[in-house]
């Protein structure tokens, strides 16, 4: 994948942390996907008074993308703003497999300037998937 695509989205995955609602935890988290049709979305997590019901960043971006239409993630960037990484929860793992192949990159980046990528099937190996479900073993 191309350095000037990753800075394009991690731009504006940093665009999007800055408006985290994180006042519980104080960890702010922006991604950005890039989808096959070269649309980017952002997203950043939004916490509730009510802890379990806070999203993840990658939920948001996610959300954003199926609201427009589009279904098929071409990679995905995780931003922190500390020196350390942040690698997607186990929730956000299946969520991003909905929408990616084993193959999709997956780039945390810090704005210390770390920068690690990863694919989805290295994240979540043997990702329980659509063609999993007995009702569509004839459709995948
Ligand atoms: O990949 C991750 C990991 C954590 N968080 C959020 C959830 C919560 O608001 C905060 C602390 O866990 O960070 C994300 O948005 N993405
Ligand atoms: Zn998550």
């Amino acid at each position: 994948m191309e350095n000037k695509r990753i800075t394009q989205l991690t731009e504006s995955a940093q665009t999007a942390r800055k408006n985290a609602h994180a006042p519980y935890s104080g960890f702010h988290v922006g991604a950005a996907v890039l989808t096959t049709e070269e649309s980017i979305f952002a997203g950043c997590n939004v916490e509730n008074a009510a802890y379990p019901l806070g999203q993840c960043a990658e939920a948001t971006a996610i959300g954003a993308m199926v609201a427009s239409g589009a279904t098929k993630i071409e990679a995905i960037v995780i931003s922190s703003p500390n020196d350390d990484l942040c690698f997607p929860c186990g929730g956000c793992r299946q969520k991003i497999a909905e929408f990616a192949d084993d193959d999709t990159p997956v780039i945390l980046v810090t704005d210390c300037g770390k920068q690690e990528t990863y694919t989805v099937g290295e994240l979540l190996p043997h990702a329980f998937r659509f063609s999993h479900l007995s009702a569509n073993k004839e459709k995948a």
